[in-house]
């Protein structure tokens, strides 16, 4: 799986070791590393905002216990055999009882970037294509979860379209506080799965540093 264009966003006066990009084989045989998966659920959407802007993609991420957002996912450990495992326990815990039967699989693998500091870990990305009914499916169950109010404060729908005053919609998301390299991974998934193209993606960053 090619693995350009998931940029770390680091800001350019901070001088800690970027986080790189590692094939799913290399980074399962690092030794001495936490590993945790992450995943971007999405559906197309026909709907438009106020009758005039179309929304095009219902994109899923959450507001965390610590008011960061990220997307759902945590750490595999020990008791999972295979990432995709650990990843399906987390979303049980954290989406609730929709994850007994809708699963993440290999396929739906995007990306690893491991990182050296503040210790030395493995973030895994994902994404995955719902129908609007099961993501919907996912947002309506999710108040039942175990880790609702606890670890996940709610999820959010992320807005892929810039209004007119050139900063409402995806620039203000942008200038958000994101967890890890969750950022990065979002912008990842926009551009490899054409949910925006490059130039909508380069401006709405721009707006989010700018306005
Ligand atoms: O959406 C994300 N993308 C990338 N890394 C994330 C994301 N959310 C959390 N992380 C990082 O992944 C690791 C696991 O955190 P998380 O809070 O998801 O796990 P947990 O629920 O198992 O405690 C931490 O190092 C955290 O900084």
């Amino acid at each position: 799986m090619a693995q350009a264009g998931q940029q770390n966003l680091a800001h350019p006066e901070d001088h800690r070791p970027r986080p790189r990009n590692v094939t799913r084989e290399e980074a399962l045989q690092l030794e001495g590393c936490r590993h945790a998966c992450h995943v971007m659920f999405y559906a197309s959407t026909t709907a438009k905002l106020f009758d005039r802007v179309p929304i095009r993609y219902v994109v899923l991420m959450m507001m965390r216990f610590d008011g960061r957002l990220g997307f759902p996912g945590g750490f595999v450990d020990a008791r999972d055999s295979t990432l995709e495992e650990g990843l399906n326990r987390e979303l049980l815990e954290e989406l609730g009882p929709v994850f007994n039967t809708l699963k993440v699989t290999e396929k739906d693998y995007r990306s690893s970037q491991v990182r050296e500091l503040p210790q030395k870990g493995v973030t895994h990305f994902y994404t995955k294509e719902l129908t609007l009914e099961e993501l919907e499916a996912i947002e309506r169950e999710g108040v039942c979860a175990k880790d609702h109010g606890l670890e996940v404060m709610g999820l959010v729908r992320v807005p892929l379209y810039t209004l007119r005053d050139g900063f409402g919609g995806l620039p203000a998301f942008l200038s958000n506080n994101f967890i890890g390299n969750s950022k990065s991974q979002l912008l990842y998934g926009l551009r490899t799965l054409r949910l925006l193209r490059e130039d909508q993606i380069q401006d709405a960053m721009w707006a989010s540093q700018n306005t």
